[in-house]
């Protein structure tokens, strides 16, 4: 059995996993996974490199085969017994920021601006006397009561619903009148029906509060469910299947004890549950990434994983730009059940009717930072509206969002409205490096090091100084000096190291373009190709292809390639110019140093300002053949900036809480614990990780711990039981 069988892994998976040499999990993999399995919502926040596309992709393939094995066998759906079963609050019926827990018998909404409702999975109608109890959890603003189907879950808003809420006010058709007193945490509430001449009466931990409404007669052959709606509060609810804590003192019913002439289903529920059976453009799983390429590579590791599941196979689908899109709406409707894709492509399908989300049962955001921060909220906000937030077997919908810098406002704030009480598998705790990234700065000091003004070879930089006069000192002149001295200094750095694979990150596709032009120009050794968005996608897949393949020694690249390519063993980055965002220099110089390999990360930091260009949203070619070097600031408005890259070096160290250690220009990385010990690119150490191996060096810790743990227990019964254990 492998350690990954070991936790309840099928053993198909298991062997293919094998087969990639994976002989234990790593952390994140060995935290997650289990939660995945178990039914929870995950936020994983871990460093690049330490395996989180394996730590949702496997738990994702093992249920979604579990399911497909499910009605290929014809097994009942649980949410079918559900809805046929005892009265609980509703997983379909609901707002989507309301969470049910999956017992149905506590709701909880954190949004603090908006209120969000529920209806219970049972009415009650014709005749008869009805009580339930909610009782308040938490602090926050509740409204409990009674609605009619066609009332809006926004209870006490229309005339089909009656609430009665925490501030004292009763309400019904949006007025709100005083009636009883406030309530608040630990409160419990009493709700009663009186069918027979339509009296609403509410109790407060036992004190009856009056007669709060009267059902008109046309009213009294409607249908009531309880119903409740809240803006960030927690109410749980009894039904009667346990104990009241203060049954009224009249006749009643609890409604779990309603006969059953006189109950209905929610018909929301029934109509959620015919949705039981497999629709082939409706995936079980959709995964979105941020740019085509990781959606490339995560899609082409489910193929590797699923390699020995068979009967029912699993079917993926990438979906992303570049691709024909008759072909991926061909296969969508043959049948698919993992969408691997990125947003815009995803969303385009959708809104054609292509891919549906009614059976989606997890929604996985991979690099939900970067996903956010580049303007997808509204959009991850509208899909996951249009997901059920039940399964058609019962389960709840499963969201996983991942990173390796996830400690951010942007996600924090999505996993408070979207998730359902999310378990964070937060292994530091922080935005963190990998031990095995050894990153260091190389200042770019145009004034210190002149040797920009009789180079030979210069890098052609990108004209944004084509028409300043620089031949004095002005910030204009070390701005162009800085541009040129990196295309040196880049150089310089290759050679210092014999760098025979490397990725190379610039800020704009020209830097790129330019800088694929300068290398180029020292012949074969300085082979590279380029990837960035003005690329075709085919040219992109090709470019990536051949770095991978180690058919040229450099990938130079912008920011599309910064989050989560995974290239094996590579062994050396480069910065030519800090991200601004400072989120993306962690995920830059986690290019190297993954799977355990040690790498080196070299940023170039200029100790003056910069003029950099910036096409914003004003600028109508968004670059293409634009030549305005006026300020962004300025007016007229124009596409450049002045480019702080001291100041977002200190961003960064404070963001990380770390001093980048700094080297000179002659590229010498100085001895310290790195060097010497480490080829980079190769394992960190020679470490004996065969799973054979751990499971002999654990053997006598789980002895002694076995052994402790009897003498515990028998310590136990002596001293509270008195019996004497051998
Ligand atoms: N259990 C494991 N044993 C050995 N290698 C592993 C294991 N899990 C993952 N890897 C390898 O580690 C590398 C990094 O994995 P992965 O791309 O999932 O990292 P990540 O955490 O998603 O990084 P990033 O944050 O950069 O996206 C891959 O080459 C993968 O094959």
């Amino acid at each position: 059995m492998t350690a990954f069988e070991e936790f309840g892994m099928l053993p198909e998976l298991g062997k293919a996993i094998d087969e990639m040499e994976w002989t234990l999990p790593t952390d994140v993999q060995a935290e997650a996974i289990p939660l995945i399995l178990g039914g929870g919502d995950v936020l994983m926040a871990a460093e690049t490199g330490s395996g989180k596309t394996g730590a949702f992709c496997l738990p994702i393939l093992q249920i979604v085969w579990e399911t497909l094995k499910d009605i290929q066998d014809g097994k009942t759906s649980r949410i079918i017994q559900a809805v046929s079963g005892e009265c609980t609050m509703s997983f379909f019926d609901r707002t989507e920021a309301l969470a049910v827990t999956p017992d149905g018998l506590r709701c909880q909404s954190r949004h603090f601006n908006a209120w969000h409702g529920c209806r219970a999975t049972k009415g009650i109608h014709t005749k008869g006397v009805y009580y339930y109890e909610a009782t308040v959890t938490d602090e926050g603003l509740c409204r409990v009561g009674w609605s009619a189907p066609g009332a809006n879950l926004d209870l006490g808003t229309d005339r089909l619903g009656f609430g009665f809420g925490g501030t004292g006010k009763k309400s019904n058709c949006k007025q709100f009148d005083d009636y009883g007193e406030a309530y608040g945490k630990n409160d419990v509430i009493g709700c009663l029906l009186n069918l027979n001449n339509g009296d609403i009466r509410f109790y407060k931990n036992g004190q009856d509060l009056g007669l709060a409404f009267k059902l008109d007669q046309s009213r009294r052959s409607d249908c009531y469910f309880p119903a409740v709606v809240l803006k960030n509060a927690e109410i749980s609810f009894n039904f009667g299947n346990t104990p009241f804590k203060y049954p009224p003192n009249c006749e009643y019913i609890a409604i779990a004890n309603a006969p059953r002439e006189y109950v209905k289903n929610n018909p929301v529920c029934s109509v959620a549950c015919e949705g039981a059976k497999q629709v082939n453009n409706a995936p079980q799983a959709i995964i979105i990434e941020p740019s085509r390429e990781l959606a490339e590579q995560t899609c082409n590791q489910i193929t590797l994983f699923k390699k020995y599941i068979d009967n029912p196979k699993i079917r993926e689908l990438l979906v992303a730009g570049g691709i024909n899109v008759k072909d991926q709406i061909s296969q969508l409707n043959a049948g698919i059940d993992i969408v691997v894709g990125t947003p815009g492509r995803i969303e385009d399908l959708i809104q054609g009717g292509y891919l549906a989300l009614t059976h989606c049962r997890f929604f996985v955001l991979d690099e939900a930072d970067g996903l956010l921060k580049s303007g997808c909220g509204d959009m991850i906000e509208r899909l996951h509206r249009q997901i059920p937030k039940v399964t058609s077997d019962g389960r709840r919908l499963q969201m996983v969002v991942c990173s390796a810098t996830l400690h951010a406002f942007e996600v924090k704030k999505m996993a408070e409205k979207l998730m359902h009480f999310p378990t964070w598998v937060d292994l530091k705790g922080e935005d963190s490096v990998p031990e095995t990234v050894h990153h260091v700065v190389v200042n770019v000091d145009p004034q210190e090091d002149k040797s920009w003004e009789t180079a030979q070879k210069k890098i052609l930089t990108d004209g944004v100084h084509a028409r300043d006069n620089i031949d004095n000192m002005s910030p204009e002149t070390l701005s162009e000096a800085v541009k040129v001295l990196k295309g040196t200094y880049c150089v310089r750095a290759i050679r210092a190291h014999k760098m025979d694979r490397a990725i190379i990150f610039c800020r704009t596709k020209l830097d790129c373009d330019n800088m694929e032009r300068f290398l180029k120009s020292f012949g074969e050794d300085f082979s590279c190709v380029c990837l960035h968005s003005d690329r075709k996608p085919k040219e992109r897949k090709e470019n990536l292809e051949m770095f991978k393949q180690s058919r040229v020694k450099f990938l130079i690249c912008t920011d599309v390639a910064a989050r989560g390519i995974d290239i094996s063993g590579l062994p050396f980055m480069i910065n030519i110019t800090l991200p601004d965002e400072k989120s993306n220099y962690v995920h830059r110089i986690g290019r190297v140093g993954r799977a355990d390999r040690m790498g080196l990360a070299i940023s170039l930091v200029a100790t003056v300002p910069e003029k950099v260009w910036y096409h914003g949203e004003w600028c109508s070619s968004r670059g293409r053949n634009c030549w305005n070097t006026n300020l962004k600031d300025e007016r007229p408005k124009g596409c450049c900036m002045w480019y702080q890259e001291s100041q977002y070096l200190a961003d960064i160290e404070d963001h990380l809480n770390v001093t980048i250690q700094q080297i000179e220009t002659d590229m010498v990385v100085p001895c310290n614990e790195f060097d010497g010990k480490v080829v980079y690119g190769q394992k960190r150490k020679q470490m004996s990780s065969g799973y054979q191996d751990h499971v002999s060096q654990m053997a006598p810790k789980v002895r002694s711990l076995k052994e402790l743990e009897s003498q515990a227990q028998v310590c136990y019964l002596r001293i509270h039981y008195n019996v004497d254990v051998m």
